[in-house]
């Protein structure tokens, strides 16, 4: 473990905390992006090793409201880490990510959530990888099916992403409601992102906006960043990048990505979405969609009896769990999880186990994303009862398949 003291920073002591993730992410931001990140920096739960004056290394979370199976819960959102590659590898890491679990589980927060910078890192801390994100690329001008749902009296508003907060929140705020791992966004965040500072174009051009609206209203919106480009043949070669694309119902949502695929001079359109969008089903042809998985949301079941007796599950449970958790001592042991006329209990057991597993393989599991069968087929749990893990699948399972939207 690190000898480095941990403690909360203060507001003026931001920039030390920004320049060691700066250094870590091999960052290349001016200096006043740090300012421009002041207003979403929730101090009180920041954590920073030093060593003497030196920020060595650093981890925040935010307290999200996050959507769970069948529930909206208190859920950490942990960012902004990073150890100065002075001080790499001597254990700042692991020592950050303790105290920062057992903070959470004082302050009552059953459950972390986190997007990785590489996806060895978080395992060994008892995140499970719980939420795909499917990178998809299509060809500019892709057909729709004929079936795929429009509406006449939908149009396209372009609008200054700045000037659409409200719209942009209002449609999100809905959306969000239905699928696992979506969560609320602060103001404050939301301002950041549309604030499309040139540091974070990263080549491509400005954010723009396009909302979908009719006489009620506005009932979609696409972010989204062109860059122009053009081929050897003097052809246009343009890729179209949707960072977030929502509709109210599906013809508007139809709508908005129709409006993504027709745009002139772009022969490839990008986006993040999840593993069941409606997209492939809108395609005439869905071999124009190309895919690859991302590990989007890892998902730490902080105080385990909590975190499982607090969503909903698909079918009725009934299991004594074996949990590995050399990280958060508290969650090892033996729980029986019960789900009886829709109501989910865990509790402490002495009952024989139906199954052996990690707490990770649970996170995995938590947004109903991902099921247990292939954690037994690994060899990463064990069912001394054959059968459990499939009957945890089938209660576990969720649909909408879960998706953080978008990254923090
Ligand atoms: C949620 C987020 O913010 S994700 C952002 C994470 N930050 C970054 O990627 C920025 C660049 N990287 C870094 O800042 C650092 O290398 C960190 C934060 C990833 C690791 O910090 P360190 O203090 O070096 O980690 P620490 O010494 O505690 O390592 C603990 C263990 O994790 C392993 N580990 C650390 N980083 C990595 C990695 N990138 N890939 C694989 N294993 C790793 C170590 O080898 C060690 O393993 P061991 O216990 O078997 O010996």
């Amino acid at each position: 473990m690190t000898p480095y003291p941990i403690r909360a920073i203060e507001p003026g002591e931001w920039p030390a905390y920004y320049a060691t993730v700066r250094e870590a992410f091999n960052g290349s931001e001016p200096p006043e992006a740090a300012g421009h990140l002041l207003p979403v920096v929730p101090f009180d739960r920041t954590l920073v090793a030093f060593d003497g004056e030196v920020a060595a290394g650093c981890a925040m979370s935010h307290g999200f409201r996050m959507t769970v199976p069948g529930d909206v819960l208190a859920v950490a959102g942990v960012t902004g880490v990073g150890v100065l590659p002075s001080h790499r590898r001597r254990g700042v890491l692991s020592s950050l990510m303790r105290r920062q679990l057992a903070d959470l589980r004082a302050n009552g927060e059953s459950v972390a959530a986190l997007y990785a910078s590489e996806g060895a890192i978080y395992g060994r801390y008892g995140y499970g990888m719980a939420a795909d994100g499917l990178r998809v690329s299509l060809p500019g001008g892709a057909r729709f099916a004929p079936h795929a749902p429009s509406d006449p009296a939908l149009r396209i508003r372009l609008v200054e992403p700045g000037a659409a907060e409200a719209e942009i929140a209002a449609v999100f705020d809905a959306v969000r409601l239905a699928r696992p791992g979506m969560y609320a966004w602060p103001p404050e965040l939301l301002r950041y992102l549309v604030a499309d500072h040139e540091y974070r174009r990263h080549g491509a051009g400005p954010l723009r906006a396009a909302l979908a609206v009719d006489e009620s209203g506005t009932r979609g919106y696409a972010l989204f960043r062109v860059r122009s480009g053009w081929d050897d043949d003097d052809r246009a070669d343009g890729v179209l990048s949707v960072l977030d694309l929502h509709g109210l119902d599906p013809a508007a949502e139809a709508f908005l990505w129709r409006f993504a695929l027709d745009r002139d001079l772009v022969t490839t359109v990008k986006a993040t979405v999840p593993v069941d969008s409606p997209l492939r089903s809108l395609l005439a042809d869905p071999r124009d969609l190309r895919a690859r998985f991302g590990d989007d949301l890892w998902i730490r079941l902080v105080d385990l009896a909590p975190a499982l007796a607090s969503r909903a599950y698909s079918a009725p449970l009934d299991v004594v769990m074996e949990v590995a958790d050399e990280v958060c001592p508290w969650n090892a042991g033996r729980w029986r999880l019960t789900v009886k006329e829709g109501r989910a209990a865990c509790e402490p057991s002495d009952a024989p186990a139906d199954v052996e597993l990690p707490v990770a393989a649970l996170g995995a599991a938590y947004l109903g994303g991902r099921g247990l069968v292939p954690f037994g087929a690994a060899g990463l749990a064990r069912e001394p009862r054959p059968g459990t893990l499939r009957a945890m699948s089938a209660a576990f399972a969720w649909d909408p398949k879960p998706w953080a939207a978008h990254g923090f």
